[in-house]
């Protein structure tokens, strides 16, 4: 699997810079006859676009979707689904050639292994490229049309009173902060037998997708971190004839496998790296120089981070699903 394509069966490659004058996405091996058009994926483009609210991204990006091939009459053909968004109000006046590494983003690391790079906004490592995920995201709903993908933040700075986060955002925001998040996504009506018992496992291809995610620093399968602190009676789902399970610590994957349960993760975002609060850094040439972020950032990225984690867990269980499919039938 070539490292900038995404799946087994179900491929996404996405391309683009935050700054340039589009992005866009190719989605191979989705399964004909399936009805599609540009306002079924617009729905969940119009939940991650920046420029709809104080607490996100200020950049208006409308991110209407161009499908450009894989589609005729309204319906999937089998061949590459090619989609297109054009970014509309980069200001790359805001990233001067000069400018200090952002800690915490991807500038310094980024030149040290290409020797150089797209210096305006975040250029390929930024969150823009996100878009093309829910796009794909969107499209893989529909082969698995029987699976219901739902995510949510259920704490932002380690508060889980949603009653508070406003008050908090404002706060931080005034201060030139960020804050992290917690996200909950989970999937109901996966049957029993998706995945696979190594290597393709879908535990492994869940916590892999939801890293690639930019800003996730953490990812847990049902109990997670804290199983380590249980005992094997404490951690066990016992089982009851007739197939039931009386609890769900494992996820509903179990041996890599789903075990016809919801599948429950939560993913960690951190707080953005793209602050106004000056961190001590350098520039390309090594000098010291402030990093004092300026361009228009979300204050706190897990709030538009929800719908990609979505989009992440429905192109894997759809993956996984047509490599069920391909081994196992049915
Ligand atoms: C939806 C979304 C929006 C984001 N918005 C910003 C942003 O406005 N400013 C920023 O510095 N980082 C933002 N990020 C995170 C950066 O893209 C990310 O931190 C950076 O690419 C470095 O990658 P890493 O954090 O995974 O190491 C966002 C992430 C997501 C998922
Ligand atoms: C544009 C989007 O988010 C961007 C993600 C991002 C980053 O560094 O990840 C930085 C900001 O953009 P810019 O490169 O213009 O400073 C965000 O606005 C988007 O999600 O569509």
């Amino acid at each position: 699997m070539s490292h900038n394509i995404f799946g087994h069966l179900l491929r996404l490659a996405t391309w683009g810079e935050s700054h340039g004058p589009a992005i866009g996405c190719m989605l191979d091996g989705c399964p004909p006859g399936i009805a599609l058009d540009g306002a079924h994926v617009q729905q969940y483009l119009d939940r991650r676009r920046p420029g709809t609210g104080r607490n996100v991204s200020p950049r208006q990006e409308p991110d209407q979707v161009r499908i450009l091939s894989g589609v005729h009459d309204g319906h999937t053909t089998g061949t590459p689904i090619a989609m297109l968004i054009e970014n509309v109000d980069a200001r790359s006046a805001d990233y001067p050639a000069d400018a200090a590494y952002r800690p915490g983003h991807a500038d310094r690391t980024y030149d040290e292994k290409y020797g150089r790079r797209d210096p305006r906004g975040g250029g390929r490592a930024s969150a823009r490229e996100t878009a093309m995920r829910v796009a794909a995201g969107a499209v893989a709903r529909l082969i698995i049309p029987e699976v219901r993908v739902e995510a949510e933040v259920i704490a932002i700075g380690g508060e889980e009173d949603a009653g508070r986060w406003d008050a908090m955002l404002d706060e931080a925001r005034a201060d030139g902060d960020s804050l992290g998040a917690l996200v909950e996504c989970r999937a109901t009506g996966v049957p029993a037998g998706w995945g696979a018992p190594i290597y393709t496992k879908l535990d492994a291809d869940l916590a892999g997708a939801m890293m690639s995610i930019p800003a996730v620093k953490g990812v847990e399968i049902g109990e997670g971190m804290n199983a380590a602190r249980l005992r094997g009676s404490e951690n066990a789902d016992p089982m009851r004839e007739g197939g039931r399970y009386d609890s769900n610590h494992a996820g509903g994957i179990s041996g890599g496998i789903s075990t016809g349960q919801p599948i429950v993760t939560r993913i960690a975002f951190k707080p953005t790296s793209s602050i106004r609060k000056p961190v001590a850094s350098i520039n390309a040439a090594g000098d010291a120089k402030e990093a004092v972020t300026r361009g228009r950032h979300d204050p706190c990225v897990g709030l538009r981070g929800a719908p990609v984690c979505e989009a992440m867990m429905a192109l894997v269980l759809a993956d996984h699903f047509l490599l069920h499919r391909g081994q196992c039938g049915g």
